[in-house]
């Protein structure tokens, strides 16, 4: 007998459901990318359909998320031609010599040609570390950055950093008792990582009022209460520059932070991607943990310690690309030989990434002919994020009932805002966030999609915001006027 096909289809009940899916994936929170942009994206969409209409504002401004090239910002020339010949190799035939030599400069040309001999095809898998040639190159940059040894072999290639915290986060929650110490207000693929691997977090507050430093006892009482509950606690996270609070760690916290690690028997994760978006580079000028750890002698040699690099920040802003790498300092033979095999199971990292890996720690030297275009590039781009930092710290503190640290690096700032009380009310009334809700009222009315402190986690109490200072600079006057009118309509709108 054939099946009743309609009896099949009225009795099917779904295998996967909200409630059947593992709960781990349920607890998961990003809110880069939650209800405000989600909310934006909704908004694009009626723009695009029936025009500005019943906005205010005909644009969609995301600075919900440090995505440089979304705003505009132009890739690196050199980059991108090296880029363009690896994907179409036939343009290097002799055939075609001229009129390729007539476009790209000759130093482009032998940069792809030297790459294709390398990896052979960009469609092709590669080793699951990544392209050796590549790794040594990125050994070459660490040891060059730092003025200590690196071994290719202790170095892996990723699809952006975010894929290599998860690989090593998942390496060390070997069961759900395992605690990571995180800092709050945390870039989310932390606390988001923790809820997917069923660790628990284990907050330590940065100090707003102190440029969002970190205080050593901040650590060791986060610490020690983690450890009172019984929990596991084996490595902490570092930021630096933070994200969202955009402070640069001096040399002698870092050494505290190492020592601190080193005491208290803990594995170090620093993430270092915006490690050259630095703004006060006298002040406050980037050092890496490898670099501290390694000038503070044998004592320190098992050291355990994690470091992550992206070629989605900085000046380069490759961020589709998913590019990346960690370097494994002291870290046992044995368990890197588990990370290559997980690694493996995933085949390889995609190979344009890897190329912009190796584009990034290997650029043009002082010399190629392809020098001086990349270096005008990459100051333009640099001393405008540094003006535009600036401008827009500069506007939030003009704002009544704002206060804002300057950003030392990274991509944002995280002003904190004081909120009528009307404000609060109607926030509750709407079952939302005191500074969700200023944000959502700021989407609607101007258009600007920034992020919510409570989306970083914040300390007891206070709100905040995350903005990027990203839009064009052309367009940048334009975009803090539609902030500072809003926040002055919001005011009148709550403070009566
Ligand atoms: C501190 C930090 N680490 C890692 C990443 C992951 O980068 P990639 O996977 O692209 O290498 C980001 C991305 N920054 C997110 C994305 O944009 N805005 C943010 O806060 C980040 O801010």
């Amino acid at each position: 007998m054939l099946f009743d096909l309609k009896l099949v289809e009225t009795t099917y009940s779904k295998i996967l459901t909200f409630e059947t899916i593992n709960p781990h994936i349920k607890n998961v929170e990003y809110a880069v990318r939650g209800e405000l942009a989600i909310r934006a994206e909704e908004i694009k969409e009626e723009l695009a359909k029936s025009g500005p209409g019943k906005f205010g504002f005909d644009t969609v401004v995301n600075c919900n998320i440090g995505n440089p090239q979304q705003l505009l910002q132009r890739p690196i020339t050199f980059f991108r031609q090296v880029a363009c010949l690896t994907e179409y190799p036939d343009l290097l035939l002799p055939e075609n010599r001229d009129r390729v030599k007539a476009l790209f400069p000759s130093d482009v040309i032998e940069r792809a040609q030297l790459m294709l001999k390398q990896i052979g095809s960009v469609g092709a898998y590669s080793h699951s570390q990544g392209i050796l040639f590549i790794r040594k190159d990125v050994a070459k940059f660490i040891e060059e950055r730092d003025g200590y040894p690196s071994d290719p072999s202790n170095i892996f290639l990723t699809q952006g950093a975010s894929t290599g915290v998860q690989s090593v986060l998942q390496l060390i929650i070997a069961n759900s008792n395992v605690g990571i110490m995180i800092p709050i207000p945390q870039y989310p693929l932390y606390s988001a990582t923790l809820s997917l691997f069923d660790a628990q977090p284990v907050p330590y507050y940065l100090n707003e009022e102190e440029n969002w430093s970190l205080d050593i006892s901040q650590l060791t009482s986060s610490l020690s209460t983690a450890r009172d509950k019984g929990l596991n606690v084996r490595a902490l996270v570092i930021i630096n520059p933070g994200n969202p609070t955009g402070q640069c760690l001096t040399e002698q916290n870092m050494r505290e932070i190492i020592d601190f690690c080193h005491q208290q028997h803990l594995v170090l994760l620093a993430d270092e991607v915006y490690q050259t978006n630095i703004y006060q580079p006298t002040e406050r000028p980037f050092h890496s943990f490898k670099k501290v750890l390694r000038s503070m002698g044998s004592k320190y040699d098992q050291f355990e310690l994690f470091s992550f690099h992206s070629v989605s920040k900085g000046m380069i802003g490759e961020c589709g690309r998913r590019g990346g790498y960690y370097e494994c300092t002291g870290i046992d033979k044995q368990v890197i030989e588990q990370l290559y095999k997980v690694a493996s199971v995933g085949l390889c990292p995609n190979v344009p990434g890897q190329i912009m890996v190796d584009l990034m720690v290997r650029s043009p030297k002082h010399g190629d002919k392809s020098y001086p275009l990349y270096q005008k590039e990459m100051s333009n781009i640099y001393e405008s994020l540094r003006r535009r930092s600036i401008k827009l710290n500069e506007l939030f503190n003009s704002l009544e009932g704002v206060s804002c640290k300057d950003a030392q690096g990274s991509m944002y700032l995280f002003p904190r805002i004081y909120l009528p009380v009307k404000a609060i009310e109607a926030a509750k009334a709407a079952g939302k966030q005191p500074d969700e809700f200023y944000c959502l009222e700021m989407l609607n009315a101007t258009g600007v999609c920034v992020v919510p402190g409570s989306g970083f986690h914040q300390e007891e109490g206070t709100w905040h915001f995350r903005s990027t200072f990203l839009p064009p600079e052309e367009l940048f006057d334009g975009f803090c006027e539609r902030l500072k009118n809003f926040h002055k309509e919001f005011l009148v709108k709550y403070n009566g």
